[in-house]
């Protein structure tokens, strides 16, 4: 499913009159789902957001001309020969007041200020110093020819004053942060990310620590798991628990949520037909059901609504919208990534908010259902030959599809757009894949990674990944910046703004 529509699906016989496509409850959940209202964050916190402004330079970069090679300032007319050293530019007000005259040279690093005067840079490589000189009287010979500008960066060649340097609606990457300090700011306008809780229903499930299990209890994973889904979602969460199968007492719950200031709410299980599934009726009370019955394997009874606040305090400026996700832990999943994460991504205000898809190919022959569109769990990899003799993604099934068996979806990083055609699809046949994970966490088994795959050393930066992953290993980074430009405050730090030094833990 994505922007340009996905399976269209006939659903014309009596069970399936109350079934929509996926594609068009996605476009429900996107019309319904308005962009939450700006907030402005630190410069830390803006990580993975959009950003709600246009954001100008208010000084030109470099603001002086800055020299591109650790060498020496001349007058480029003077060509080769022996000059005296007049002074040394290194960073900040480093040769002020001082001329390269003709026949003079001053020593500059990179990045350093070219002195007045001077109108090029011959790199050291080019010069030998000249030996037995005394230190007050340095002097080099320049072995080379220059011409004017060579290794000067004149003001403004990166960042002219005045320039727009970031639009509104462009998502904040790493770049983007250096960006943003690049040019001083330090708090930013930005969409927030939405405050998603999570409530399991079912009167079978206990605690996740419980260690011994009574006849009819099993543990609840989609709590755990949608949590952690969401959380990966750059989501704040809330956790509401486990609620039993009971009306009243899940009524109560769901107003609780809904008065928390929350977003989204997510529950999972109690959407079907059984005689205690209260999700639907309870939401029906409080609000409008936009759809209850979806066309797809799995996720059936995914149920949709936005919900009506009781508080005449609450003026719908945020409205809040819940998800009755279906309690099978897989189509609970699945749900969340075909419907929830596009909701996350429109409410934080990014101008695409589908998940990416990309063509494959099938390693392996799949059954397809005769009434319902299938979303296969599988993992794609990029082979150096997918079938066609060409290189391309290949996509495996993850074995076993049944909705209970979440290990279908262990390691799934695709999610395979089948048809309901009831007929079997046979191998090497093209189909599309949902990417439900990013690339650089696919799984890659000894000896699959082609030569293909990525850059130089990355293939054994790729193995080294792998084998340290296993080992569930916890790597400390320290950043510091060098820099006598940065110390002395003449240039500006795109480390990290604010921090002297950030040391931050990544598991991976
Ligand atoms: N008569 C019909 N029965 C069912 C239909 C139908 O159309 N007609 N649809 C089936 C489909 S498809 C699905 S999917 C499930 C969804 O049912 P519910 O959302 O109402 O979920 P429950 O009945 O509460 O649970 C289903 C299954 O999942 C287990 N579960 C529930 N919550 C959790 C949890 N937090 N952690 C782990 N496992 C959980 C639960 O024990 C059940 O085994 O309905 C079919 N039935
Ligand atoms: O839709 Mo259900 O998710 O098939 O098991």
């Amino acid at each position: 499913m994505g922007e340009n529509g996905g399976s269209k699906v006939s659903c014309d016989q009596p069970t399936k009159t109350m079934m929509i496509s996926a594609n068009e409850a996605l476009q429900i959940v996107l019309s319904v789902a308005r962009r939450l209202p700006p907030v402005t964050v630190p410069l830390h916190e803006a990580i993975g957001k959009v950003l709600a402004q246009e954001i100008t330079a208010p000084d030109p970069l470099p603001p002086y001309p800055a020299s591109m090679k650790d060498g020496y300032a001349v007058v480029a007319l003077d060509g080769p020969g022996e000059y005296p050293i007049i002074t040394e530019s290194r960073a900040g007000n480093d040769g002020v007041g001082v001329t390269v005259t003709p026949g003079t040279v001053a020593y500059v690093t990179t990045g350093g200020p070219i002195p007045e005067g001077a109108d090029a840079v011959v790199q050291v490589e080019d010069t030998e110093l000249i030996k037995g000189a005394s230190t007050e009287s340095k002097s080099v010979r320049i072995l080379v020819q220059t011409s004017q500008g060579v290794d000067i960066r004149p003001v403004g060649c990166d960042i002219t004053k005045d320039d727009v340097v970031l639009k509104a609606g462009e998502r904040l990457g790493a770049a983007e942060i250096g960006l943003l300090a690049t040019v001083g700011v330090m708090n930013v306008k930005v969409y927030p990310s939405p405050t998603i809780a999570v409530l399991s229903t079912g009167d079978e499930l206990v605690e996740p620590t419980i260690g011994c299990l009574d006849r009819g209890q099993i543990r609840d994973s989609n709590r755990a798991m949608i949590l952690a889904a969401a959380a990966q979602q750059h989501c704040k969460v809330l956790d509401l628990g486990i609620a039993c199968d009971d009306e009243e007492r899940l009524g109560r719950i769901l107003d609780d949520a809904f008065s928390a200031g929350i977003d989204i709410l997510l529950t999972s299980g109690g959407v079907s037909m059984g005689d205690r599934d209260f999700v639907k009726p309870l939401l029906e009370k409080r609000g409008k059901v936009h759809f209850h019955k979806v066309c797809m394997k799995p996720g059936k009874p995914l149920t949709f609504a936005e919900i009506i606040p009781e508080s005449p305090r609450n003026t719908m400026e945020n409205k809040m919208f819940a998800f009755g996700l279906p309690g099978n832990p897989v189509s609970c999943l699945v749900c969340f990534h075909l419907f929830v994460v596009p909701a996350i991504r429109h409410l934080a205000g990014w101008a695409n908010p589908y998940l990416p898809r990309v063509h494959t190919r099938l390693k392996q022959s799949m059954k397809t259902d005769p009434v319902r569109p299938e979303f296969h769990r599988a993992i794609i990899r990029w082979e150096a030959n997918d079938g066609s003799d060409s290189p391309g993604f290949v996509a495996e099934s993850t074995g076993h599809q049944m909705s209970s068996r979440l290990l279908s979806m262990k390691s799934a990083n695709a999610l395979l757009e089948l048809p309901a055609s009831g007929s079997v699809i046979s191998s090497g046949t093209p189909v599309t894949a949902i990417l439900i994970s990013d690339f650089s966490s696919f799984s890659v088994s000894k000896g699959s990674v082609s030569p293909e795959i990525g850059y130089g050393t990355q293939r054994s930066v790729l193995k080294e990944v792998i084998a340290d992953d296993a080992r569930g290993s916890e790597y400390r980074v320290a950043i510091l910046t060098v820099s006598d430009t940065v110390a002395s405050g003449a240039g500006p730090d795109r480390r990290y703004p604010n921090f002297p030094m950030l040391l931050f833990y990544m598991i991976i």
